[in-house]
């Protein structure tokens, strides 16, 4: 299925039919996220963030999909939308063709194995109670309950040798480990359970800039030696070029351009990525305020009114401030959110 199939709202295409490798693993339907913070009940608009506005992307098999945009723009809320661990507000997930979001907890457990998620920071994700081997085998024990010990205690010793960590290591904690040992070990516990689909949430970004390249490596060495599928949230331009074979780009909860990575980097279209793109390489903090962009990301809590990035855009003009632009597929198959390119003007 294209990509502009996936993105035409009521399409209600099912995936099956197509030959395996060309079916696309997962897909996020036309996805809104709005977080409601409360505020007084006698309001008459309810404070709400705005963090995901009718966004859809579709993840082949096999490919590293980046999501790449400035801090707050929802890339990290669209991966836990996609995973499960929040609800969607709107839209839908789906996982090899079946819709998950709305599955009960126990019909959602064989999608829960086959999806893991690696976090940024190992010094929080893992348990500092519990020792690399339990910290290890206990998503294996969950999932594959009829496993014997001796079984869970190989399998442990080779994921942990794939992902080069010493498998000595079993009866040392979390505290005992740098920070690139500690993120390879988080690696391994993703890997311990067989996963098809990985999200990795800005999994260098907390590393040395020394180790940063090893544990990139051995996720591209995961990805080609178990034909695993990767979401790859990002801040750094330089890691989507290295990584990624199609990119994202995000602004304010919508999907800006959504290209292969060659093709992206070569002929970025969307005004909002030429300004990105032309910052490299001194835009790879978590900033990532491109610079020669007037003004400041608006509130995700106040819009603005048609195309959100209206007001900081070079090209806009008056349907840009009226009209929200939705993804148009361009010939080489890059999608482009933006009048502009649309009319031509871009
Ligand atoms: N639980 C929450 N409650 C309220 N607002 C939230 C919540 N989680 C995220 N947000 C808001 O949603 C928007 C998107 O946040 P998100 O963390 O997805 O962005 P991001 O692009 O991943 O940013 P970063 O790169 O800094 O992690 C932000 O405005 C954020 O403040």
């Amino acid at each position: 299925m294209s990509e502009a199939a996936a993105m035409t709202r009521d399409s209600g295409r099912e995936s099956g039919g197509a030959p395996a490798a060309d079916r696309p693993l997962v897909e996020a339907r036309h996805v809104v996220k709005h977080f409601d913070l409360g505020g007084h009940f006698l309001q008459r608009e309810r404070p709400t963030v705005k963090a995901l506005n009718d966004v859809s992307i579709t993840i082949r098999r096999g490919e590293a999909f980046c999501l790449v945009g400035e801090s707050g723009c929802g890339k990290s809320t669209l991966a836990r939308v996609v995973m499960g661990l929040l609800d969607p507000t709107d839209g839908e997930i789906r996982f090899d063709g079946t819709r998950i979001d709305a599955l009960g907890h126990r019909a959602r457990k064989p999608f829960h194995r086959r999806m893991q998620m690696i976090f940024q920071n190992p010094y929080a994700s893992l348990n500092p109670r519990r020792t690399v081997q339990q910290t290890l085998e206990e998503p294996v024990r969950f999932h594959f309950p009829k496993l014997s010990d001796a079984e869970v205690k190989a399998k442990v010793e080779q994921v942990m040798v794939s992902v080069g960590n010493d498998p000595g290591w079993g009866n040392r904690y979390p505290h005992e480990f740098s920070g690139g040992q500690r993120q390879r070990i988080s690696i391994a516990r993703a890997l311990m359970v067989d996963p098809d689909f990985v999200v990795a949430d800005e999994p260098i970004s907390a590393l040395d800039v020394s180790i940063q390249a090893q544990v990139l490596n051995v996720m591209m060495d995961t990805r080609e030696r178990l034909d695993l599928t990767y979401l790859f949230i990002t801040h750094d331009l330089s890691v989507v070029r290295h990584f990624g074979s199609r990119v994202g780009v995000m602004y304010l909860g919508t999907l800006c351009e959504l290209a292969d990575t060659k093709t992206l980097f070569e002929t970025p279209r969307h005004p909002y990525t030429r300004i990105l793109l032309s910052a490299i390489p001194r835009v790879t903090t978590e900033e990532m305020q491109p610079p020669g962009l007037p003004g400041e990301v608006p509130s995700a809590m106040n819009l603005p009114s048609g195309c959100v990035f209206h007001d900081r855009c070079p090209l806009a003009n008056a349907r840009c401030s009226a009209e929200v632009p939705k993804p148009q597929s361009q010939a080489d198959g890059t999608l482009v959110a933006c009048h502009a390119v649309e009319e031509g003007r871009g």
